[in-house]
């Protein structure tokens, strides 16, 4: 079993770090936020991901996971080195990549013998390669260092789940040394190795995420068409991913993504073709759409409603999607933004988060929510609004009308209690 240093407990970071644990690996989580690290020591995840608090507890009971702010005693006691810290979008919509640079500059000068430095935070491609030049530049011995480019597919919700069963493990290298090392990391998981250059690597990881983005916007544009043309969209989504090459998944027309990685990781790739001198016409169709999507549902309030001013509505949903507490780039709070832009009275509900937005009024219970409501909008399609009592939506709202922006209702359920139902195109 190896010793593992794993740079930031964040959603990539605490997922790794306990899933290698779980396995017998000796894993040291480190962050700079001693609030967070003492928090995680004690076995509390300061985020929501289904089944990964208990597994947490477990490993740092087995003695196999300890976290720390100590980045020193970490990486001198480990082999292996995961960067896992974000690298969020700046103002011009690029990469900053402050935090993995900040990280890299700390590492540096602790390596004084064999280390595989592995970087599963999403970066532009190049930059492992930069990594590489830099280690050399500054004079680490190169047999004491190998820089490998493993990127994370893990989605938020099913983080553990995806982390044990990808469809592939990616490994960008230079050279075959570091090979036999993440075999033997990850011997637990049985999944195709995509060996390939550090670059290679880099741009996998953001081509899948563009192009996951891609289908979503292009399901969203059909259904534009769909709804003036009286067709139902999920009829469309339906027929289309019957057909293999397309596939059933990210078809689901609705709000668009967002999230903490698809808009960011859209953006960047769009400034990485620019600083190439290409014009990436897909990326930026796609990220398009993507934001035209709100003043679409924003008119079909309308529809219902004509105007929005003092009308209350309630917005059920804040997350980016169910089973997440994460409101990084939700389309849910950009609905609810341009709601109060419009002047509506807007109430909100989620079952996880109860975010504090100039002009919203946010609940902690359900029902309370919509009370003499006008309108209630589904921006986030969490099974306990799926299940709610319809019966009790009737009697507490002033006007029974719901629009499903997710199209996770059933109508004919809602129209059975005399609720008038509009969704995405059906
Ligand atoms: N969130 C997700 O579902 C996925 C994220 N990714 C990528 O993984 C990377 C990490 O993402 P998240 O886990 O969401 O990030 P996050 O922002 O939730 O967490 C990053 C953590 O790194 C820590 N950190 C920053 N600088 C540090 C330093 N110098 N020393 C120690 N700790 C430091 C922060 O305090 C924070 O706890 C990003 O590049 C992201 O694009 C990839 C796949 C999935
Ligand atoms: O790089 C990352 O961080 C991760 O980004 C996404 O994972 P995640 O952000 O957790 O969320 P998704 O499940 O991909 O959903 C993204 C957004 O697309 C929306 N979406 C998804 C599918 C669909 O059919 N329609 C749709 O609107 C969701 O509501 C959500 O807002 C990718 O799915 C992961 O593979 C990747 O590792």
């Amino acid at each position: 079993m190896m010793n593992v240093c794993v740079i930031g407990a964040g959603y990539v970071g605490l997922t790794t770090s306990t899933v290698l644990a779980n396995y017998g690996h000796h894993v040291t989580c480190v962050d700079q936020i001693e609030d967070k690290v003492n928090q995680l020591g004690r076995g509390e995840v300061p985020i929501y991901e289904p089944g990964l608090e208990e597994m947490l507890q477990k490993n740092i009971k087995s003695g196999h996971l300890t976290f720390t702010t100590n980045l020193k005693e970490a990486v001198k006691k480990s082999t292996l080195i995961f960067i896992a810290v974000g690298t969020p979008q700046d103002e011009s919509g690029k990469t900053d990549l402050r935090f993995f640079e900040n990280v890299t500059n700390e590492v540096i000068p602790l390596i004084d013998s064999y280390k595989v430095i592995i970087t599963k935070s999403t970066v532009p491609v190049g930059t492992n390669e930069e990594l590489y030049q830099k280690f050399m530049k500054k004079g680490v011995e190169k047999s004491h260092f190998d820089i490998v480019s493993n990127p994370e597919f893990l989605r938020e919700g099913t983080a553990i789940n995806d982390m044990l069963y990808p469809d592939k493990i990616v490994v960008g290298t230079k050279e075959q040394t570091p090979i036999p090392f993440i075999k033997k990391l990850y011997s637990f998981i049985e999944a195709p190795y995509i060996i390939t250059s550090l670059s290679g690597a880099e741009m996998i990881k953001y081509a899948s995420n563009a192009f996951l983005a891609l289908k979503v916007s292009f399901i969203n544009e059909l259904a534009k068409m769909a709804d003036r043309s009286k067709v139902d969209i999920t009829d469309v989504a339906y027929g289309i991913g019957l057909d293999p090459r397309i596939g059933h998944p990210f078809l689901q027309a609705g709000l668009g993504y967002g999230g903490s990685c698809l808009p960011k990781d859209l953006s960047s790739l769009e400034h990485q073709f620019l600083t190439k001198n290409i014009t990436p016409q897909i990326l930026q169709a796609a990220q398009k759409v993507n934001n035209s999507i709100i003043s679409e549902y924003i008119k079909k309030m309308k529809l219902e409603l004509i105007n929005l001013q003092h009308k209350k509505i309630t917005v059920w949903g804040a997350t980016f999607k169910p089973n997440t507490d994460d409101t990084r780039h939700s389309q849910a709070l950009k609905l609810v933004e341009k709601l109060v832009e419009e002047g509506a009275e807007v109430h909100l509900y989620d079952p996880m988060v109860t975010p504090s937005i100039e002009g919203v009024t946010t609940h902690t219970k359900l029902y309370d929510s919509i009370e003499d409501s006008e309108l209630l909008v589904i921006a986030t399609e969490w099974s306990q609004f799926v299940e709610a009592d319809w019966e009790r939506v009737k009697r507490t709202m002033t006007n029974q009308a719901v629009l499903d922006c997710r199209n996770c209702l059933e109508p004919s359920t809602l129209e059975e209690h005399g609720i008038r139902y509009r969704g995405v195109a059906r």
